[in-house]
């Protein structure tokens, strides 16, 4: 059984804007799953649905299996418990989620005194402990939230979500408001927590570079639907949605230095949750749109070993066993148009706008061959 096993989630918020629309994920113990997307794309929403802290008139359909045990239909009693001891989240910008009145020790404390009903001396003993584990001096329990830089609120985040030992830890944006070197550490000690601990990992990000470094296995999500999931390099680096590639192409890929010099835009904007457009919602963005894409949105279908996307562009090809693709074997549908606009990922500056738009996962031959580059797993096939 997975520790977590979402099933056809869906939330629609009170004014009707559709912020998750059927989303799956599985997540076994001591394995780390990034959840990326552009702002507004629903990632924290399906953050908060996973615990139920989502505001009143906000209607959540499908599942939330935790260790088998459906989030959704819990009694309020059992949702209290589980948020501490079953799931716990590390939010963005830990000065708004710590108070700041409050010293953080005692705030670490809380949740121990109350969930595992501990004594004040045993509390204040966990708590040092904890602080301990993410790095800081027990002592620093007696500061109060200001009195801490950024990357150490965000370590007393961790200590806090650690505080009942959970099996789930979600951790959204947590290292966004942070400088390039706390939030290498901040990530190093999510790494270290979740190997320790055996726990399981939710990691939200709209870096999908991080993400890669990060998780085991990355999903997009697109106007809240999962467009592509796999594992976490290989999304990265070879994206078969034009919008996970798109998001992929903006940031910098880990250990190919160019890519830093090169981080690329996707034009437009993610539709507004109440007014959705018709078919796939990326097609108007999309570089490689086809007429039927306008009326038809795409189920998530495998996309090679481990892998599902959500495009048209999916083809048999991709879809068939890696001994099953030859090497420079021709793809078995339609090139997509040439729509005269840029593929995010492919042009960048670096000179190949003349080269037509290759399909999203134009990657000939055999997909469970890791290409050298990206540009390696769009080179057309002979
Ligand atoms: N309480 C709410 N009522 C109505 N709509 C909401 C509410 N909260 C979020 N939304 C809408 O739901 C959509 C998804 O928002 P959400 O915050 O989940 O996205 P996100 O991907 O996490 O973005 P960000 O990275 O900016 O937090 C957005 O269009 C947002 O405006």
């Amino acid at each position: 059984m997975s520790l977590l096993d979402v099933r056809g989630l869906t939330v629609t918020y009170a004014d009707g804007a559709a912020a998750v629309r059927g989303v799956d994920l599985r997540l076994d113990a001591g394995r780390k799953l990034g959840v990326a997307g552009e702002s507004g794309c629903g990632k924290s929403t399906l953050a908060l649905a996973l615990l139920r802290l989502l505001p009143a008139g906000t209607r959540v359909g499908g599942e939330i299996l935790l260790d088998g045990e459906d989030v959704l239909a819990m009694k309020w009693g059992r949702v209290r418990a589980v948020r501490w001891a079953g799931a716990s989240i590390v939010f963005q910008g830990a000065m708004h989620s710590l108070n700041p009145v409050r010293r953080v020790g005692d705030q670490i404390a809380e949740p121990i005194l109350l969930h595992r009903r501990a004594t004040p001396a045993g509390a204040r003993r966990r708590t040092g402990e904890l602080l301990e584990q993410v790095g800081l001096p027990a002592a620093r329990g007696s500061a109060h939230p200001h009195e801490l830089s950024g990357g150490q609120r965000q370590r007393v985040m961790i200590a806090m979500a650690l505080a009942c030992d959970p099996r789930l830890i979600i951790a959204d944006e947590p290292t966004t408001a942070l400088d390039v070197m706390i939030q290498a550490q901040i990530l190093r000690l999510i790494e270290q927590v979740v190997a320790d601990q055996d726990v399981g990992l939710i990691m939200i990000s709209h870096d999908l570079a991080v993400l890669a470094d990060t998780c085991d296995r990355l999903a997009v999500m697109y106007a809240g639907r999962v467009v592509e999931e796999g594992p976490a390099r290989r999304v990265h680096e070879d994206a078969r949605h034009p919008y996970a590639r798109a998001l992929s192409a903006a940031f910098p890929r880990i250990g190919d230095p160019a890519s830093r010099f090169a981080p690329r835009g996707l034009p437009g904007d993610p539709p507004d949750p109440s007014a959705l457009p018709a078919g796939c919602a990326f097609h108007p963005r999309c570089p490689v749109p086809l007429d039927s894409c306008a009326v038809e949105d795409q189920p998530l279908r495998d996309a090679g070993p481990d892998r599902r996307a959500a495009c048209v562009h999916v083809t048999a090809q991709d879809r068939a066993p890696a001994q099953d693709r030859a090497p420079g074997r021709a793809r078995d549908t339609d090139q997509p148009p040439d729509t005269g606009r840029s593929w995010a990922g492919d042009s960048g500056g670096s000179g190949d706008r003349d080269t037509p738009p290759a399909g999203p996962h134009d990657t000939v031959g055999d997909t469970s061959h890791a290409p050298d580059s990206p540009e390696e797993a769009r080179r057309p096939a002979p």
